[in-house]
């Protein structure tokens, strides 16, 4: 018995061994193999254990340093940092490295820091799967975005601005400055609440001591607390410390939350009452209708990840681009009255960006759409099915042609809806306000940087990288990079005037990334962010605090160390 229970020991003990030995030389040759590739980039000279963790401080004047030493002064379209001896980085800084991965299917990064940590709340949505399911839910999600049901969103937009500008109203008497992050934090949340959910819960009003809105806020808090300490990063010490704690229970109440709203509406679409009550589609419709080429749904538990995803990935993000465009106006005057007297020509005195003269816009809208329809300028196109696909039932097999046939649908009196009176229009004229917007988004970079950890090989510049190579696309880095826009520092929307941006490479301007992996809100964050502004400087002549300095932060979201504090005067 002892002999074997030696055996078992000494057994054990060699495993243990082998297995320690094959994982270090199979580090060696790693570590050795990607210390070669990367000696083709510059970089901060790295130590031996700890890379350049200790250098780093604030992440943003660390950022800005190399951006200087190695974008702008060497000219490299890439440069290279480590966080710990085994997590080098490949920073992207220039359009013709950042394309090789953005255009790539390369998973998102889940190793370390970043999109592990929202795993147990948000779970394998869009934002963070990869591969087949990505692909799928990325299919069943886009018809939320189309135009047509954005275009309903207007009237939730105008909403939320008639609640922030009574805020600013009341908040701003006397000539007293206020921090806006805040204000537009709630308000983009309220915004997405309404949208996805349908839920209106006085988001603006209650503020943070909405329990809803407290622990998402919250749960984004922790996520970034356990980034930024090593020791929360095993899952088992995350779990047992009060963050991880805190942050399970906070995860099982927003989960909770938007479940009972899930389950609800289902019971409602089965029984047919929804259609009677509610006249706009919200997301959840969207998710909750939607099939696959098998005529799968989404699940309940697959719709709550997506409706917690749209949460996460649009709320701070257009919260952030909200406040750096009033930090733009209130700091550059003259572009304050151009959007102004733009905002004026367009939409006069009315309370509703689309409100008073309807009957001309509804016109115009309606004969743009009209042409559309009855003329189809595409008129059909046409998929051949690399797998079996059912259609009404049938299985069609492998090698089947379909002809997608906009003109029949366009024309098909059972399915073309009521005309509806389109918003757009109002934005659609403000071209100076759109390159306003677009510079907000290059100058302040609302997200400075995503990253991805390739599966296969790739190369960038010449150097290969093997598979499980981490790389840092710096979308701050390349709105920043002299050698691709002169003076970068500088606030300038004339840089998106038409003609000029156009002889541009597409990547050069990348906010909200771009290739398969783009950010699926764009169009609903721009038409939010666009009726927000217009409606604001509508209403209040827009100034900074002279005494507030304002620096640029950057976490998941850029922010400003201290805040933006602004000052919003009733136009008389
Ligand atoms: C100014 C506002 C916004 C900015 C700057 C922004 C930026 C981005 C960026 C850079 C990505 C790529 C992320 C990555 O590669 O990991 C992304 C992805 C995503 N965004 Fe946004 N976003 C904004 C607003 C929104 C809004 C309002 C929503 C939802 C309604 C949203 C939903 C998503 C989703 C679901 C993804 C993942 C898409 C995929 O991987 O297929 N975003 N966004």
């Amino acid at each position: 018995m002892g002999v074997m229970l030696m055996s078992i020991l000494v057994g054990l003990v060699v495993l243990i061994l082998s297995y320690v030995v094959i994982r270090l030389f199979t580090f060696i040759r790693w570590y050795k193999k990607i210390k070669k590739v990367l000696s083709h980039f510059p970089g901060p000279k790295p130590h031996w254990l700890f890379g350049n963790a200790l250098q780093i401080g604030c992440f943003h004047d660390f950022v800005c340093r190399n951006h200087e030493e190695y974008v702008e002064k060497q000219n490299a379209k890439a440069y290279t940092f480590w966080l710990f001896i085994n997590r080098p980085i490949l920073q992207l800084t220039h359009p013709d490295t950042i394309k090789v991965l953005m255009k790539s299917n390369a998973p998102k990064a889940k190793s370390g820091a970043g999109y592990l940590f929202v795993l147990p709340w948000l779970g394998d949505s869009l934002l963070v799967s990869d591969g087949p399911k990505w692909e799928r839910n990325r299919r069943l999600l886009t018809p939320g975005f189309h135009f047509s049901v954005l275009n309903g969103y207007f009237k939730v937009y105008n909403d939320v601005a008639d609640t922030l500008l009574e805020k600013f109203a009341s908040s701003c008497k006397d000539g007293k400055y206020i921090e806006i992050f805040k204000l537009a934090s709630l308000a983009t949340l309220d915004t997405l609440l309404q949208c996805s959910l349908s839920y209106k819960g006085n988001v603006q009003l209650v503020g943070e001591n909405h329990p809803y809105v407290k622990a998402v806020k919250r749960l984004v808090t922790l996520v970034l607390a356990r980034a930024l300490n090593i020791f929360l990063y095993n899952p088992i010490l995350f779990r047992l410390s009060s963050t991880g704690r805190e942050f399970y229970k906070l995860c099982d109440f927003v989960h909770q939350f938007s479940e009972d709203i899930i389950a609800k509406r289902r019971k409602e679409l089965a029984n047919n009452q929804d259609s009677e009550k509610k006249k706009q589609l919200d997301f959840l419709d969207i998710l909750l209708t939607a099939t696959d080429d098998n005529g799968n749904g989404l699940t309940n538990e697959e719709i709550r990840n997506e409706v917690d995803t749209f949460m996460f990935a649009g709320h701070d993000t257009t919260a952030s681009a909200l406040s750096w465009s009033m930090y733009s106006l209130g700091k550059h005057k003259d572009i304050q009255e151009k959007v102004y007297k733009e905002v004026r020509e367009v939409v006069g005195d009315k309370q509703y960006i689309d409100s008073d003269d309807i009957s001309k816009m509804k016109y115009l809208s309606m004969f743009v759409k009209e042409v559309l329809r009855c003329h189809s300028p595409v008129p059909t196109v046409s998929r051949m099915i690399k797998e079996p696909c059912v259609v009404e039932g049938v299985e069609f097999p492998e090698g089947s042609i379909f002809d997608l046939s906009m003109f029949d649908v366009h024309h098909n009196s059972h399915v073309w809806p009521e005309p509806w009176v389109s918003s757009f229009d109002d934005i659609s004229k403000m071209k100076y306000l759109s390159m306003f917007v677009k510079e907000v988004l290059r100058c302040h970079s609302p997200v400075p940087s995503v990253s991805r950890m390739i599966k296969e090989p790739c190369v960038v510049e010449g150097v290969e990288f093997p598979e499980g190579s981490l790389f840092g696309l710096s979308m701050f880095d390349v709105h920043h990079n002299s050698h691709i826009w002169p003076e970068p520092w500088e606030f300038k929307p004339e840089r998106f005037e038409e003609d000029k941006h156009h002889e541009m490479d597409p990547y050069s301007f990348v906010p909200f990334s771009a290739g398969p992996r783009n950010c699926i809100g764009q169009a609903f964050a721009q038409h939010e962010e666009k009726v927000l502004i217009a409606r604001i400087v509508n209403r209040f002549e827009i100034s900074l605090d002279p005494d507030h300095k304002v620096e640029h932060f950057m976490e998941v979201v850029m922010r400003a160390k201290n805040g933006i504090m602004v000052n919003f005067k009733e136009r008389s």
